[in-house]
Parts: C-alpha cells; structure tokens; sequence
C-alpha cells in the first residue's frame, strides 16, 4: 500500500470547538481560541463553498488552525489549513491528493480497530471518541469513557491526540489528566447560557495549543 504523508500540526491543539457557521468561527477566532473546525453536515459543496471559503479567511486572519469537515475537495481548493475525516469518509476521500496539497489531517477514531486503520494512514492528529454519552450526534457505538481514552493515549505516545464527545466544562481536568492534547467540544460552547463565559474558561483550562 502507498504511504501517504501528511504535514505535522502541533502535538497539543489545546481547546479545539466544533461548529456549524461562520459566525461562530468568527466569535470564537475573537475570543483568542487557535484551534477550530467549521463542521456543516450533508449539504451539496456548491452550498457551502461560499462558508468554507469565509471560514480559511478567518483562520489565516486569525492565525489559527482552522479545520474543514468531511467537505475535503473544497479544503483543498481553498487551501484550508486542515481537513477533519471519519472512518466511513476515509473509503470514499481521496486521501492522496490531500496528502499532495499540503494540508493535515484529522482522524476520528472509536475503538483498537479503528485506531490502527487511522493510523495506517499518518494523520496529523488522532480524534478519539465519543468519550461521554452526546446528545450531538447520534453515534453507533458506547461511550469509551476515561480509561480507555487513557489507554489509548498511552498507546499512541507522542502522536497529537484529540478527545471528543460529551465533554462538559466540569470534565475537561478529568480529560486532560489522560494527557490527551486537545479537548473538542460542540455543546459545551454552543449551548452555554453564555458562550463567551464557557470558552474564557475551556481556554483557561485546556489553553491554545502549543505554536
Ligand atoms: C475533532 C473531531 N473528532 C471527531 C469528529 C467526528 O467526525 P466524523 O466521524 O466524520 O463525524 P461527523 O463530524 O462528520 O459527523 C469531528 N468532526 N471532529
Ligand atoms: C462530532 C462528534 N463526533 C463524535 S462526538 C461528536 C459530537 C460532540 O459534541 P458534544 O461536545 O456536544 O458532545
Ligand atoms: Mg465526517
């Protein structure tokens, strides 16, 4: 099999949100969060070119890392600064020609399987989840929980990780306790009485990434 390589992002992405428009990018680009995903679901690319575009404009104004969802031919047209992959979207993305353009890779994992399958490819991060039970997306299999994620973190040493699903303001020390780099919320941020308040806190908690 071809190995394909992928450009390194730093080893801890700190607090990483995962949102659905342009106007929450660009809230959250102004409260100082470096680490982002623009995440629209099952749309045509022709509806959300005009978002993803506004998006990688607002990363690199920014300077953040700014991550695509799932739409990987519009990141690479648009020269985004990554894209994020699920295990299904592996089989029909061409991994290779993100790979030539220069852009990282994001890996969901949920179990042993998956993660060896992610990391046959040399991702530039591994996602593991869903840790905790999500009222966010509908997910196939149990929740890992804690020592499975620290298991798995362990496993993968110096790999830059990322832990999704379920975590709550509350959670985030426990998450972080696995040494996991980076903790991706949606509701925790979202859904906050006050979204400005709940991000000054996951930043002081899970902080910006390394440079
Ligand atoms: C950081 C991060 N981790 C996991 C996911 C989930 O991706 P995927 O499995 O492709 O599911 P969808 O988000 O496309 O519904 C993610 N988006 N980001
Ligand atoms: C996109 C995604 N992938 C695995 S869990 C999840 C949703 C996480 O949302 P929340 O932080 O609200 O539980
Ligand atoms: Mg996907």
């Amino acid at each position: 099999m071809l190995t394909l390589t992928f450009p390194a992002t730093s080893r801890r992405l700190g607090l990483y949100p995962v949102v659905d428009s342009v106007e929450w990018i660009e809230r959250l680009l102004g409260t100082g969060v470096k680490t982002i995903q623009l995440r629209i679901k099952d749309k045509r690319d022709e509806e959300v070119e005009a978002d993803v575009v506004a998006a990688i404009a607002l990363g690199k104004r920014y300077n953040a890392r700014l991550f695509i969802n799932d739409y990987w031919r519009l990141a690479i047209k648009h020269g985004a600064y990554g894209v994020h992959l699920g295990q299904e979207d592996m089989d029909v993305a061409n991994l290779a020609a993100i790979s030539e353009a220069g852009l990282r890779l994001g890996l969901s994992t949920h179990d042993n399987m998956e993660m060896d399958r992610a990391l046959s490819a040399n991702p530039s991060y591994i996602a593991l989840g869903h840790v905790f039970p999500t009222q966010t997306k509908q997910m196939p299999s149990s929740p890992q929980g804690l020592n499975k994620l620290a298991e798995h973190i362990q496993t993968l040493g110096d790999y830059s990780t990322v832990a999704i699903g379920g975590i709550s303001l509350d959670r985030v020390p426990a998450v972080l306790a696995t040494g996991v780099g980076s903790v991706a919320v949606v509701s925790a941020i979202t859904q906050a009485p006050d979204w400005r308040a709940a991000t000054a806190k996951l930043l002081e908690l899970a902080g910006t990434g390394d440079e």
